[in-house]
């Protein structure tokens, strides 16, 4: 098993939503950001992580970074989307029903391949970087994005 590579895939999984949830909320003039949201997706990261064995902090700290990411890349689409009228007519996948439950679900997926990484091999190191960016395709993800959540996630440690 490639342990740092099924996580990475997982991580990619997620970002790959955020065209469609950054679809749903310009067609319903809602904002990218929501709080309240964020705070569900925080604290189940962290009691799904405690129940395996890694640090609760940590992984928040690393999900806080995924979720700007996930920001990030909605922000580049709606800015696009200003000047491209049509783009907003395709159909987008409802987030409440479809992308939220997907997304919590790939949040688990994600919170189990770091523990078998973590377990089996260690910590994340730079060993993995060349492998991380060239997993992470989504577009609209920048180089610095990448940079900010491989360095949460080579801080993620098992539970004490
Ligand atoms: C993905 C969404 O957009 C943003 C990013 C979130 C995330 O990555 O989990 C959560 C809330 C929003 O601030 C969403 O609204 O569900």
């Amino acid at each position: 098993a490639n342990y740092a590579e099924d996580t990475f895939q997982a991580i990619n999984e997620r970002l790959s939503y955020m065209k469609d949830v950054a679809l749903f909320k310009a067609q319903k003039g809602a904002p990218v950001e929501d709080v309240e949201r964020e705070r569900v997706v925080l604290d189940k990261a962290k009691e799904e992580a405690a129940g395996h064995g890694v640090d609760p902090t940590s992984v928040s700290d690393f999900f806080s970074a995924q979720i700007s990411a996930a920001k990030a890349i909605q922000f580049r689409y709606r800015a696009d989307w200003l000047s491209d009228a049509d783009a907003l007519k395709q159909s987008a996948r409802d987030l409440q029903a479809e992308v939220r439950p997907a997304l919590l679900k790939l949040g688990d997926a994600i919170i189990i391949a770091i523990a078998d990484k973590l377990k089996n091999e260690g910590p994340f190191t730079d060993a993995e970087r060349d492998l991380f960016n060239d997993t992470l395709t989504i577009e609209n993800l920048s180089q610095r994005d990448k940079d900010m959540i491989f360095q949460a996630l080579k801080q993620i440690r098992l539970q004490q």
